[in-house]
């Protein structure tokens, strides 16, 4: 047996030894856990004590935010680089972690109204409208509305400069288009368009890879008004018809929010096939 402070054992006659490589990289380390855990910090003083599940299901929904960033902007590079076996790849691990951002409203559920009460005064003016992440998934996904940059209030210079930079660079759905365009189709007009994704879906075994990416725009898509359509509902779970704490009617705005689609050139073509 080894001596030392790393883990040692006698594995399948193999004598094994971790943790000691220089003393230098440590799980704790290189996963940054001292920050990372010390970046929960309650307003409520007594503290509540479901405030800091609120703050974690945030926090981890941002993390999240950041990854999917992550994987649509390497998703759209990949298709105006041609590389559409890529984006697509890169757009079903979107999916599933969408998935996932869906089932964390259960988490947080667990909540009752009484127990967000203990708290909830302490958030205002604060708000999920705030997410800067969450606008720039709009935004890189195809929804570009200029008017939010001007509403957010409290926006920091460096998150007014990332909206910004979303609202100048190509959308996944301006790659998409370009594909098209690459794969011999006109896409100066909405009749075109319409035209070329008529085509497409009309010779799947010819324009294989070209409807399955449309397919993965759609299913990114269809995740994004699940999410919407589960946070409203729990919205009403928790407020009820209350005002939000942004300063909105609360889930009278979250329902105008729920027809929003990404592509709804794809979703219009489902009436004509
Ligand atoms: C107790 C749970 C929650 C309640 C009661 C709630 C309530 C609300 C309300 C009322 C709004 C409208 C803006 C306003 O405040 O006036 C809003 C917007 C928003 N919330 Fe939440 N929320 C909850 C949890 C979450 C979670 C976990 C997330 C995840 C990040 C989130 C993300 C957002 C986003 C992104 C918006 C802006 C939506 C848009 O403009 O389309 N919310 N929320
Ligand atoms: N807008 C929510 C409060 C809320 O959920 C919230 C507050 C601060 C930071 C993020 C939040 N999450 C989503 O809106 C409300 O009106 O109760």
């Amino acid at each position: 047996m080894s001596t030392g402070d790393g883990v040692a054992g006698q594995w399948g006659g193999v004598d094994v030894h971790f943790g000691e490589e220089g003393g230098r990289l440590t799980y704790g380390s290189y996963l940054r856990l001292a920050e990372l855990l010390d970046q929960q910090r309650l307003e409520s003083d007594p503290p509540a004590h479901d405030e800091l599940l609120f703050i974690t299901i945030h926090q981890v929904y941002e993390l999240w935010f950041k990854q999917v960033l992550h994987e649509l902007t390497a998703s759209r590079d990949a298709m105006l680089a041609g590389e559409h076996w890529l984006a697509e790849h890169l757009l079903r691990r979107v999916h599933t972690i969408e998935r996932v951002l869906t089932q964390q409203v259960d988490i947080l559920e667990t909540m009752t109204p009484q127990d967000f009460g203990e708290f909830r005064h302490r958030l205002s003016p604060a708000s999920g409208f705030q997410s800067v992440q969450f606008r720039e998934i709009e935004f890189l996904s195809g929804a570009k509305d200029p008017s939010f940059v001007r509403r957010f209030r409290g926006l920091t210079e460096i998150e007014k400069d990332r909206l910004r930079r979303r609202l100048e660079e190509p959308t996944l759905w301006d790659a998409y288009l370009d594909v098209l365009g690459k794969s011999g189709f006109d896409t100066d007009s909405e009749d075109s368009i319409r035209d070329a994704l008529r085509k497409v879906a009309g010779d799947r075994s010819h324009y294989a890879a070209i409807w399955e990416l449309a397919e993965a725009l759609v299913q990114h898509d269809e995740l994004a008004a699940a999410w919407r359509a589960r946070h409203v509902v729990m919205v009403e779970r928790m407020i009820g018809t209350k005002p939000g704490t942004g300063g909105s009617s609360g889930a009278n705005y979250l329902r105008s929010r729920l027809d929003l689609r990404y592509y709804p050139l794809l979703w219009n073509l489902r009436s004509n096939l």
